[in-house]
């Protein structure tokens, strides 16, 4: 006879743990008192109180043994926007997240907190204060937005209310701090190939960038407030930072805290986008020939010129959310934590 462990309470799993927004979540969970099993399909670090376990999620018989006996589960895993290979989201997002349920339910888990994105309901056109009632976009701007919304409807859909998996969505969007792989590197490699001088469009646009310590904060709430009878199950929640700010003031910030020249000079909007449009046409015709990448994707383009924040209301209400860092102080600690991006570092 095999006996079945009461999952504790205060054990969980992170798949994703190793990548930036999954590792500052395993810390804050740690920090909280939860004991964490880490699944990736890499390991960055070793933590006490963190059991890894390296494999791949689309493998169901490699997931089982970090899932088993933990109630509760956090899928924070995906390949990079920046990869922009289709095969690869397909085969991650949308049938790994397929595995990732079907484990879940035959193992028994009671919650699964999937990080989804903002970026569900954006095709290029402003977003003002959106709310979670924006239907999702019928033209995403490219295959990770187009996996994501494939994503999130799995996981929202396998809610179970009737003593089955309950399930939630979290909604971030533009997250930075320390360790980000992404923003900043990027931004910075730009800005060194001298090509951080131009503002696209009037620079007036607000955004959101979201510090990825309340990013963190927003998972821990949902999973702490999900419940059969909670307003939560089977919902999609926007977390931010509350304060949209001009894009372009955002990256001059964080230019010039390291050191490098804000931009000044301003390109029309619909010239650049055209562009941009025009790069990635050619890059899709000489990939066989030439594997080239443009940095001003049409997707970033867009991102750099148009209104995209979010209202958090719904978090606020529904699970007590507000957040704990502001912007500044959260660019400030990010700024100081590149010191070798900073202008002039060997
Ligand atoms: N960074 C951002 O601005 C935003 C990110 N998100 C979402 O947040 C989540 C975390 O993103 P980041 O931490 O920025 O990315 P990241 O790239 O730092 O972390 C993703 C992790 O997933 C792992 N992974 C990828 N494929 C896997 C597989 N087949 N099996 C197991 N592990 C796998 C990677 O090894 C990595 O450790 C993602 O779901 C992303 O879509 C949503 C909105 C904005
Ligand atoms: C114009 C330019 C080259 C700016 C450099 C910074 C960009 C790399 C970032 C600015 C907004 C960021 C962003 C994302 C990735 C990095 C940026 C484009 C996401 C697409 C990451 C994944 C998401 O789910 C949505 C994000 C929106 C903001």
């Amino acid at each position: 006879m095999t006996t079945r462990v009461r999952p504790s309470s205060k054990r969980c799993a992170v798949i994703g743990g190793s990548g930036f927004l999954g590792r500052h979540l395993v810390e804050k969970l740690l920090e909280r008192g939860y004991s964490v099993a880490v699944f990736d399909i890499r390991q960055s670090y070793e933590l006490p109180g963190v059991t890894f376990y390296q494999g791949d999620l689309c493998d169901k018989e490699a997931l089982r043994p970090a899932l088993k006996d933990v109630p509760l589960v956090f899928h924070c895993a995906s390949p990079a926007p920046a990869s922009d290979d289709r095969a690869l989201f397909q085969r991650v997002n949308v049938q790994g997240t397929c595995t990732v349920i079907q484990a879940c339910t035959e193992l028994g888990v009671q919650k699964l907190v999937l990080t989804s994105s903002a970026s569900v309901v954006y095709e290029g056109a402003d977003i003002k204060n959106g709310t979670e009632d924006i239907p999702y976009t019928a033209k995403p701007m490219d295959y990770y937005t187009e996996t994501k919304i494939e994503q999130e409807k799995l996981v929202l859909q396998a809610c179970d209310k009737e003593g089955g998996l309950l399930t939630v969505a979290i909604r971030p969007h533009g997250i930075f701090g320390p360790r980000d792989p992404q923003l900043v590197p990027i931004l910075v490699d730009t800005a060194r190939r001298g090509k951080m001088k131009f503002i696209i469009g009037d620079g007036t646009n607000l955004v959101d960038f979201t510090f990825v310590e309340n990013v963190v904060h927003g998972h821990i709430l949902a999973a702490e407030h999900l419940r059969p009878e909670s307003p939560l199950c089977g919902k999609p929640y926007h977390i931010t930072n509350d304060e949209p700010i001009r894009f372009w003031d955002f990256m001059s910030k964080v230019l010039v805290g390291l050191g490098y020249a804000a931009p000044r000079y301003h390109l029309p909007y619909m010239l650049v986008y055209g562009l941009a449009m025009l790069l990635w046409l050619l890059a899709m015709l000489l990939r066989p020939l030439v594997a080239f990448k443009p940095t001003f994707t049409p997707m970033r383009v867009a991102l750099a010129g148009t209104h995209h924040y979010y209202s958090c209301e719904a978090a606020k209400r529904d699970m007590g959310y507000k957040p704990l860092v502001s912007l500044t102080e959260g660019i400030s600690r990010t700024v100081e934590s590149y010191p070798h991006l900073r202008h002039g570092a060997p």
